[in-house]
């Protein structure tokens, strides 16, 4: 029989469990920007590259955004590499497409695994975010010198303090759209953010996220110096809806991306979309993002302009490895990705 526990018996458990958590200090945002400064040029590039991004998702530039680029960053010399060859691909197809690179240092899990760069950058499962908040800001450095503006996805809600002045473009991903404290996070981040529709499909709490994410919060926090603070918002006019598919279903469609602007225009927020060609969408089979991308472009070109974006889970070698001592070079250690061949063919056939 269960006895009920006594006030001493909760203390002891509450306290041994305070003792075996550990705390490690990690630097500042101001500590780690200092380390590792941006200069004046790129910090004006990188405004520019913003702009251009609002530009395309409000319909103002008439090309389409491309987020594009591994799953996950696992070793920065493959990231390195992809972006070279993405750089050269973009310039020769700018007039068309906006291309950023999808350079994802946290993964949301389903339930547990490999949490990314930035959490684990070693892979050793004992995670060290000092070390990866460093390789990711130099990665992230030196992306934005090779020309090539950057998107990554906000999971932690103080991340961005750490490396969001390198990133051009940002998503909230499925599991954490419906997250208050992400939707206050992006009512203070200075660069467009796609929502992306629920791990079930809904676009709902994409749309809601939106309302939310344009309006003024104040929340708790970290300042930039490292203490608790109330961090005021203004609002983000620049946010939009990403179509990821969810449960087993894709919404690439034309009858799917029409009712989801229909929602957009009712609930009066940017009536605008970008496709996921890969997750749901794909149902995790990288190949198929060639045939829903081609088919979303036609979409495009009968005429519906609300259709702004394309995602797509790319790097250099096709499809996924789990992790182990012998690994695949710019292979995905996360969801299968489309081989470089297969990219670069794609984005020129669209
Ligand atoms: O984009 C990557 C994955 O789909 C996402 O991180 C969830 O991965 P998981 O279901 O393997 O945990
Ligand atoms: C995790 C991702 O997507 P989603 O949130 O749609 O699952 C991703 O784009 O890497």
């Amino acid at each position: 029989m269960n006895m009920p526990l006594s006030a001493e018996t909760l203390d002891s458990q509450q306290l041994s469990r305070c003792q075996n958590r550990q705390e490690t200090r990690l630097p500042t945002a101001l500590e780690l920007r200092a380390q590792f400064p941006v200069s004046e040029a790129a910090t004006r590039r990188i405004a520019g590259y913003r702009e251009q991004v609002r530009q395309v998702l409000h319909g103002e530039d008439d090309r389409v955004l491309i987020v594009m680029g591994p799953c996950s960053i696992h070793d920065e010399d493959a990231a390195l590499d992809y972006a070279r060859r993405l750089k050269a691909l973009a310039d020769e197809v700018s007039d068309r497409f906006l291309i950023v690179m999808r350079a994802y240092l946290e993964k949301p899990r389903t339930t547990v695994g490999w949490k990314g760069l930035l959490y684990d950058p070693e892979r050793t499962g004992d995670g060290n975010l000092k070390l990866g908040l460093e390789r990711s800001r130099r990665l992230l450095l030196a992306l934005t010198d090779l020309g090539l503006p950057v998107a990554t996805e906000a999971l932690s809600p103080f991340m961005m303090d750490y490396l969001g002045d390198l990133v051009s473009w940002t998503a909230i991903g499925a599991r954490t759209t419906e997250s208050q404290i992400h939707r206050e996070m992006v009512s203070g981040l200075p660069m467009p953010v796609g929502f992306k529709n629920g791990t079930d499909g809904g676009t709902a709490v994409a749309i809601n996220a939106m309302k939310s994410g344009a309006h003024p919060h104040h929340h708790m926090g970290i300042s930039h110096c490292g203490s608790p603070a109330m961090i005021s918002t203004p609002g983000n006019p620049d946010t939009h809806l990403v179509l990821r598919g969810g449960r087993g279903m894709t919404n690439y469609d034309e009858l799917s991306i029409a009712r989801a602007l229909e929602e957009l225009e009712l609930a009066g927020v940017n009536r605008a979309v970008m496709v996921d060609c890969s997750h749901d969408n794909a149902r995790k089979q990288a190949e198929r993002q060639m045939e829903i991308a081609r088919d979303v472009m036609a979409q495009r070109r009968a005429g519906n302009d609300a259709i702004r974006g394309l995602m797509l889970e790319s790097f250099l070698v096709f499809g996924r490895q789990d992790d182990s001592d012998e690994l695949i070079y710019g292979c995905s250690l996360t969801d299968p990705c489309l081989g470089w061949e297969q990219t670069e063919a794609l984005i020129r056939s669209l």
